[in-house]
């Protein structure tokens, strides 16, 4: 049995109310059989960081600049995430690339902030349904790949998590079939080793719930899961957190 990476990422749901209650059922549990990270909108980052500040579960962000201070409204840096107890953060989830045109190298630059200030990036690559149609989706992953292997060192490299997110999969109430996952995983995973990478974890994303959790993380690469919706409950993601595998 290996330790597993599971990271909630919350998107722009909840309230403070919500939120309280989530973390209240995360700290009654104490521990989980895998590293637990969960991702809160901003403003509750810093009430999550000091709520779990005794337990193992870590905080994480959504997003983070490119840069590291100055005239951006609306930005937050690497530094102030860290500052608040961030360990880890979540850079170029393809709800951004596409709502906000983030750039391959504008998440490059993203997570070279990141790693300056020991903040763990998680990156999310993957193709959209119509690349998946074209049989691009082993272009769609080097291309975005191909963009980190030019600004990060191997050694940098190895530091940031890829999470393999079909877009295709993400709120559709269906994960990505296991060949899909296994087969994109394998390229990641051979691309990185080509490189000079060889110690990345890997994550799945999409649709991601309870009943699939075991599933999932018995694919091989698989070292971890990205989960949306089903991380808003926390007896859900607590579950996930604990799969026997
Ligand atoms: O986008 C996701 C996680 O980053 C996946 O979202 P769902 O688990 O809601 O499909």
């Amino acid at each position: 049995m290996s330790q597993k990476l599971i990271v909630g990422n919350w998107k722009m749901h909840g309230s403070r109310a919500s939120v309280q209650s989530i973390l209240a059922q995360l700290k009654a549990a104490q521990t989980s059989r895998h590293t637990l990270v969960v991702c809160p909108p901003y403003p509750y980052l810093a009430m999550c960081a000091a709520a779990l500040e005794d337990s193992p579960i870590a905080v994480g962000a959504q997003d983070v600049a490119a840069s590291t201070h100055g005239a951006q409204t609306g930005a937050v840096s690497a530094e102030m995430l860290a500052d608040n107890g961030c360990r880890y953060v979540i850079v170029g989830h393809s709800e951004r690339r596409l709502a906000h045109s983030e750039s391959d190298a504008m998440i490059a630059e993203k997570i070279v902030r990141s790693l300056s200030v020991d903040l763990r990036p998680i990156v999310c690559i993957g193709e959209s349904y119509p690349q998946r149609q074209a049989g691009l989706t082993e272009t769609i992953l080097f291309r975005q790949l191909g963009t980190l292997t030019q600004k990060l060192s191997p050694e940098q490299l190895s530091r940031v998590a890829i999470a393999y997110e079909p877009v295709w999969a993400i709120g559709s109430g269906k994960a990505a079939p296991k060949n899909d996952i296994l087969h994109a995983h394998r390229c990641i995973r051979q691309y990185l080793n080509a490189y000079g990478s060889h110690s990345n974890t890997l994550l799945y994303g999409g649709s991601v719930n309870p009943q699939n959790a075991e599933e999932l993380l018995s694919i091989a690469h698989v070292n971890g899961l990205l989960v949306g919706g089903a991380s808003l409950n926390g007896e859900h993601l607590l579950c996930i957190a604990n799969t026997c595998v």
